[in-house]
């Protein structure tokens, strides 16, 4: 819908059963619905979801579905998988879900064959990966490659490093990856502690290739290549990953050596694309291509399933209902999985840079909170850490719980208390220990008050086989469509991120204050200056 969601005769009525349903405990909503246990999950793919354990009846699904209806969603999808400008503010196509089609599919988009391209592409990965994995490519040395490092940032980085981190007992070449995003001089000299430049192939990728931190990485890890092999080492060292193929041969790169992408695809949905090569060369090809058959299983889902059975619709349009009319500030995402370390990380990029918005689409200001604020750790970790301010804190904090039934390696029957960790954690969350209970442990009267444990505090668990190519795949999916829903309700364009470039231009325009001979005369604020000088002064600049 154009305009003002929250002037829709659906808002309203959410609006209104959230003032009947608030004051509910969800103790009272399983007393009065024991079957919503049942009856309150979903299934796709290989993903299980249960939702029984959210502030919601049928009645909200619907309402919820019925405000998705309301936004337009329909439309949108078949938008988005049409090849349609959805991002307005750049007037540009969204086909993340194009690096996953079949090769047989049909999609020409501006007079593009995209599933063509996105297949052309994936092939020259493929068959560079395979030479690299099969020690046929070779350093300047002669030597076979045994470290690969991505140098990136932002979509350019969180998406492989978190895939890598994920699928690395799935890495058989005996080929390390490494990643290095910030212009902070200690993560490039950690990535490049103990590797041989003899057996090191750098990955620079860059959707623009202008990216200061990437760029300024690149060159240090180039001087430290050609200090130890010569400049004629670099075409066997380095390769690209970017839409820019001038800006890559002005580095220095052969265009022989780059791998494209396409401005359709944004940095935070790229990596299941080029931007995936240095998790490529680690797992291989095959694995890559079992991880996009995994995405592809939940564009199909998105696109097929009924609303009120499908996944992406009903997690995010609960995303909406604690957002907006709950109030709540934050999601927390919290993967019940060591190799999913760096997944709320990833997913902090994917939902706060896609939909922290404060106008729509058409330019309007929004008349609601948007954008939820992810985070999180992997449990049990974060049981022992931030679990307090969930369990007995002030503040609404609904949880993504994601968790897998098979290890993939055991060790004495760890994985077991594993998930029996999870399991505890969402049961006490929502039904929490009443006054009367612990009393009746025989609790001293004054303790009593410092164990009540609330409860009613929402979860979702997501539940999949194992984590492998194919269900990283489909998780990562899940949530770039979440994504979607929410931001076709909050009509915001979930494509751009404007927020970010003043920023980076500021930085550019302040570094000379920072470095010049002569103090600098010329500051963007009071407050700046009086920094800029504190720094000159511990730097030993004149100020
Ligand atoms: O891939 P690049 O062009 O180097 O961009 C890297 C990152 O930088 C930007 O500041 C954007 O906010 C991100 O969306 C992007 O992923």
């Amino acid at each position: 819908m154009n305009g003002d969601i929250t002037q829709s005769q659906e808002w309203a009525e959410l609006a209104k059963h959230h003032d009947e349903l608030a004051g509910k405990h969800l103790r009272e909503l399983f007393a009065e619905d024991p079957g919503r246990a049942g009856r309150m999950t979903l299934t796709a793919g290989d993903l299980h979801l249960d939702y029984a354990k959210h502030r919601a009846t049928e009645e909200t699904i619907d309402l919820l579905v019925a405000l998705a209806e309301r936004a337009g969603l329909r439309e949108r999808v078949s938008a988005m998988f049409g090849g349609e400008h959805i991002n307005v503010s750049e007037d540009r196509a969204v086909l993340h879900v194009a690096l996953r089609m079949r090769e047989n599919a049909e999609l020409v988009v501006d007079g593009q064959d995209v599933v063509g391209d996105v297949h052309a592409v994936l092939d020259r990965m493929s068959a560079f990966s395979d030479r690299v994995r099969s020690k046929e490519w070779r350093g300047a040395t002669g030597q076979p490659i045994s470290t690969v490092v991505n140098i990136g940032i932002g979509g350019s980085d969180l998406g492989p490093a978190m895939a890598y981190e994920a699928l690395r007992d799935y890495a058989d070449a005996g080929i390390e990856a490494r990643f290095v995003s910030n212009i902070d001089p200690a993560d490039i000299t950690g990535t490049l502690a103990g590797l041989d430049p003899a057996t090191t192939l750098f990955v620079v990728s860059s959707k623009t290739f202008t990216t200061l931190e990437t760029l300024t990485n690149a060159r240090v890890a180039r001087s430290w290549l050609v200090a130890a092999l010569g400049e004629d080492a670099v075409s066997r060292h380095f390769v690209a990953v970017s839409t820019n193929a001038e800006k890559v041969a002005e580095f220095g790169i052969d265009p022989e050596n780059m791998f494209g992408f396409w401005d359709w695809v944004g940095g935070r949905y790229s990596y299941d694309g080029a931007i995936g090569l240095s998790l490529m060369i680690a797992i291989g090809p095959e694995r890559f291509r079992e991880m996009l058959s995994g995405f592809r299983e939940m564009d199909q889902h998105f696109r097929t399933a009924p609303f009120k059975a499908n996944m992406p619709v009903i997690m995010a349009m609960l995303g909406i209902w604690y957002t907006d009319f709950f109030g709540a500030e934050t999601r927390a995402v919290l993967p019940y999985s060591q190799r999913l370390h760096r997944f709320p990380a990833y997913l902090q990029q994917l939902t706060m840079e896609s939909n922290g918005k404060s106008v729509r689409a058409d330019g309007s200001p929004v008349t609601v909170a948007t954008g939820e604020i992810f985070w999180g750790e992997p449990g049990t970790n974060g049981q022992h850490a931030f679990y307090q301010l969930l369990h007995q804190g002030t503040r609404l904090v609904p949880a993504d719980f994601i968790g897998f039934a098979e290890p993939y390696e055991d060790r004495e029957g760890m994985h077991d208390l594993l998930t029996a960790n999870l399991l505890a954690q969402t049961s006490a969350l929502a039904f929490g220990r009443t006054a009367e209970e612990i009393a009746g442990e025989g609790t001293p009267a004054e303790i009593v008050p410092h164990k009540v444990m609330p409860g009613n505090r929402p979860t979702s668990t997501i539940l999949a086989p194992k984590l492998t190519p194919s269900t990283l795949g489909q998780l990562v999916a899940l949530y770039e469509h979440i994504v979607f829903v929410e931001g076709t309700v909050w009509g915001v364009d979930s494509f751009d991120q404007w927020g970010v470039e003043l920023g980076k231009k500021m930085a550019l325009d302040l570094a000379p204050a920072l470095t010049s001979d002569e103090p600098p005369t010329s500051f963007p604020d009071a407050s700046t200056e009086e920094l800029v000088k504190k720094y000159r002064e511990l730097r030993g600049r004149r100020v």
